[in-house]
């Protein structure tokens, strides 16, 4: 049996894949709308993407929006990701910038995962997993690629790596150029799931031709799938709504 992570109420790594739904907002006011909006949907975690903020650089206004997103999303698991601009993200950011941000997140106590670049560098994403344990704090490591899908043994490479590194769910997105790179990520997910996953893992290719990666997560090994509220965090993603239905008659008729 691998390890399920258990976060206010939801089990990861069992059943259903779980739905995150990314807030992808600038203003103070709208991030409080996206929030108070989602917190009503068939939602799991809710992403909150940083680097969408304008004050994002203002440790102080991260926090305070951190302690008014607790308290609208309850018991609604958080996601801090600042996603760079070399994987898709919105803004660039100097890596100790980087590390001093999510260690302030961390700090708050108030999310329940951080999302850790695999390639913010070796001891760098070391030292803050650490980090981000030792105040109980869960780690999802992530890597974007998207121009292309890497070859199987890459996708599975960068994977491991992640959990070598101590993540608690190795995270990989690719964009598919061709219908046989879809093939290519689900079966680097079922393969990292049956032979080298200890728990969770997320995957998905972007894009309407990867759509079904974001669908598929019970057959092939995928824990969390993606969906959006308002506005899109990455190309491919589903609305929630339409997500949850199908994600739940898939798992009733499985
Ligand atoms: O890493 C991911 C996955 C994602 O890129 C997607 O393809 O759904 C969306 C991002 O917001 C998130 O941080």
């Amino acid at each position: 049996m691998k390890r399920v992570i258990q976060v206010k109420n939801r089990t990861i790594g069992d059943g259903i894949p779980k739905i995150c739904v990314p807030i992808v907002e600038e203003t103070k006011d709208n991030i409080i709308k996206e929030a108070t909006m989602i917190k009503d949907m068939p939602v799991d975690i809710v992403e909150w993407r940083v680097d969408w903020f304008e004050d994002s650089t203002d440790c102080n206004k991260v926090k305070d929006i951190l302690v008014i997103l607790s308290e609208i999303l309850i018991d609604l698991p958080i996601l801090f990701t600042f996603r760079t601009k070399r994987e898709g993200g919105n803004k660039d950011i100097a890596v100790s910038d980087y590390i001093d941000l999510n260690e302030v997140a961390i700090n708050t106590g108030l999310i329940d995962f951080i999302d850790v670049e695999l390639f913010t560098g070796e001891s760098e994403a070391l030292s803050l997993i650490e980090y981000a344990h030792q105040h109980h704090c869960y780690v999802i490591a992530s890597n974007h690629d998207f121009d292309r899908t890497p070859s199987k043994s890459e996708i599975l490479k960068r994977l491991c790596k992640m959990q070598d590194l101590g993540a608690d769910i190795p995270k990989i997105a690719v964009m598919p150029n061709h219908l046989s790179d879809v093939f290519t990520l689900l079966e680097a997910t079922s393969e990292m799931k049956e032979l080298h996953a200890s728990g969770p893992i997320i995957t998905m290719a972007m894009g309407s031709l990867g759509l079904i990666s974001r669908l598929s997560g019970e057959f092939f090994g995928s824990s969390i799938t993606f969906a959006s509220a308002n506005k899109k965090s990455a190309p491919g993603q589903m609305p929630v709504s339409e997500i949850s239905t199908i994600l739940e008659l898939i798992h009733k008729n499985l």
